[in-house]
């Protein structure tokens, strides 16, 4: 069973608000990119690895690869207007239907090597396997009357990548997808009336989004 890896980050970094989308500022003296490539060529050394970035940073990308003598095997594809856009971008290069991906955000450079491996494992028996975990402070739901609900903790999961599938499902998922606000690739897959599989995550794996998680990013690497 081959396995592929589609490492979004096509995104500009608006919430970061840095001179370079977030995906290239650097974390212990490299690329946040090159630190997520890594995770998963360590997990799956066979794994072939689709990098999913605008077009017009192809040649920026492959200055850095040379400036950080980065030489993990991988493929670039052009990103698009959405997360979803650069996800099916990625997809529509897959020709092995009988393979299994990984969907991973490509500023979550913090996956655990074992949450990949079991990602894999999981979606193969079962289909799909997304990571979360639980929470730890309370929640509440706001209301449109301005008010709030006390919600049971114990029922919500924060949902992570790599949201892992069996190719085809997840193709056909996302070819038959008209609604591109889906903010995840658990939920394109579950609106095919597929069950998604849970696994659990590991609570390091932030999505590096404001000035403030760039901090904790470096805090977390020097762990
Ligand atoms: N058109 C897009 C938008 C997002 N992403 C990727 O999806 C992941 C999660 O998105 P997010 O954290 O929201 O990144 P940005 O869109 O860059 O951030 P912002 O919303 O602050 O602009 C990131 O790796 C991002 O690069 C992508 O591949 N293509
Ligand atoms: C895919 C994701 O990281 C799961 O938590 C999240 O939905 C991405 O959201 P964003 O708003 O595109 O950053």
């Amino acid at each position: 069973m081959k396995k592929y890896a589609i490492i979004v980050a096509g995104g500009s970094g608006t919430r970061m608000g840095a001179p370079m989308p977030k995906q290239y500022l650097e974390i212990g003296g490299k690329p946040i990119l090159m630190h997520t490539i890594f995770r998963f060529f360590e997990a799956e050394p066979d794994i072939q690895l689709i990098l999913v970035i605008p077009e017009k940073d192809f040649q920026l990308w492959k200055d850095l690869c040379l400036q950080f003598s980065f030489t993990v095997p991988h493929r670039l594809v052009s990103g698009g207007n959405s997360r979803f856009q650069s996800v099916r971008n990625g997809l529509d290069t897959l020709t092995d239907l009988d393979g299994l991906v990984a969907i991973h955000d490509g500023v979550r450079p913090f996956v655990n090597v074992d949450v990949i491996q079991e990602s894999f494992e999981v979606a193969n028996r079962k289909g799909s396997a997304i990571a979360v975990v639980a929470l730890k402070d309370s929640i509440r739901r706001l209301t449109d009357d301005g008010k709030s609900v006390y919600q049971e903790r114990q029922y919500f999961r924060l949902v992570q990548t790599p949201q892992t599938f069996q190719i085809q499902k997840i193709k056909k998922a996302f070819d038959v997808t008209e609604l591109h606000t889906f903010t995840d690739d658990a939920t394109v897959y579950e609106h095919q009336g597929w069950q998604v599989t849970l696994i659990a995550g590991n609570l390091e794996n932030i999505k590096i989004t404001t000035p403030e998680d760039m901090a904790y990013a470096a805090y977390l690497f020097n762990m």
